[in-house]
């Protein structure tokens, strides 16, 4: 039996009046791809954003590698291996493809504040490794050749792999994918689904936010369902698209395949122009 990685209970978060997560339990295995479904609203982004430490929660408990971290800050949950992406992009515009990813590696470094001021042999020998690290990320990605290209010139595809990039730079123990296939084409979520499977391969765990069902149903090895914040189903890809509730609620039409925030639509538009 597999062991969990991610053990979420009784996790509630309140906006106000507003409950935009009940009372969840859900465990994610080690080194499985995890989906989270659920209807626009239904507190996904949410969930993501307890889980990453990004929001606090009002009750209930996260539990990661066997240790309470329902407290714990964002950067402290990235040290311990949790790294994410977000629904818009949030890369650094003007800098290049290399240290968007470099970014990723912050809080990896280990040098004192002195050996950056002193450009000592060790400062540089930590620089180079980065450097090395961000590159390796961004091969794995097939972007390494434009490594040195602005973020903003890339077409909108290519600046989600550069966020993967990032977001993979550290090697994490768990990854959070916030709808990574949104303005992706048919080709693009394709690559999506296998870059998922390879960085599943290399030992990341992985919980997947999207409403893409084409890039669902294959990664996937298990789904848990959210409706108006609350966990409506969990099981296997077969199990959860033969779910009466599931097929009611979100799979029967209610969802929509493929779909693009009005922020996506926007760095869509600016990335073509630029690219
Ligand atoms: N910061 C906030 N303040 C107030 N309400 C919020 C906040 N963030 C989310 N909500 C509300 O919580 C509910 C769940 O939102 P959430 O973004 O988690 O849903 P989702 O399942 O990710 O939706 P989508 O698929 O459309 O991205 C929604 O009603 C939303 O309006």
């Amino acid at each position: 039996m597999t062991s969990a990685l991610l053990e979420i209970a009784g996790l509630t978060r309140r906006f106000g009046g507003l409950v935009a997560v009940r009372d969840v339990a859900m465990e994610v295995a080690q080194g499985s791809v995890h989906g989270l479904i659920g209807p626009n609203g239904a507190g996904k982004t949410t969930l993501l954003n307890l889980i990453s430490g990004h929001i606090p929660s009002s009750s209930g408990r996260i539990a990661f590698g066997g240790e309470e971290i329902t407290r714990w800050a964002v950067d402290r949950r990235a040290r311990a291996g949790i790294r994410r992406t977000f629904q818009n992009l949030k890369l650094f515009r003007d800098m290049t493809v290399l240290e968007n990813v470099m970014v990723g590696m912050h809080g990896e470094t280990h040098c004192e504040i002195w050996h950056s001021l002193l450009r000592t042999r060790a400062q540089r020998n930590e620089e180079a490794a980065i450097v090395e690290r961000a590159r390796e990320a961004l091969d794995f990605v097939g972007l390494l050749h434009l490594s040195d290209t602005k973020a903003d010139e890339l077409p909108y595809g290519s600046q989600r792999l550069v966020e993967m990039a990032r977001a993979t730079v550290a090697r994490p123990k768990l990854l959070l994918l916030d709808e990574p296939a949104a303005g992706l084409n048919g080709a693009e979520s394709r690559r999506l689904v296998d870059l998922i499977k390879a960085i599943r391969a290399g030992g990341t765990t992985i919980l997947l936010v999207e409403h893409h069902m084409d890039v669902v149903m294959p990664s996937c090895d298990c789904i848990t369902v959210l409706n108006y914040g609350q966990r409506l189903a969990n099981g296997s890809p077969a199990e959860i698209r033969a779910h009466p509730e599931v097929i009611k609620a979100y799979l029967g039409g209610g969802y929509r395949k493929r779909r693009t925030t009005p922020e996506q639509q926007q760095q869509m538009e600016l990335a073509r122009a630029a690219s």
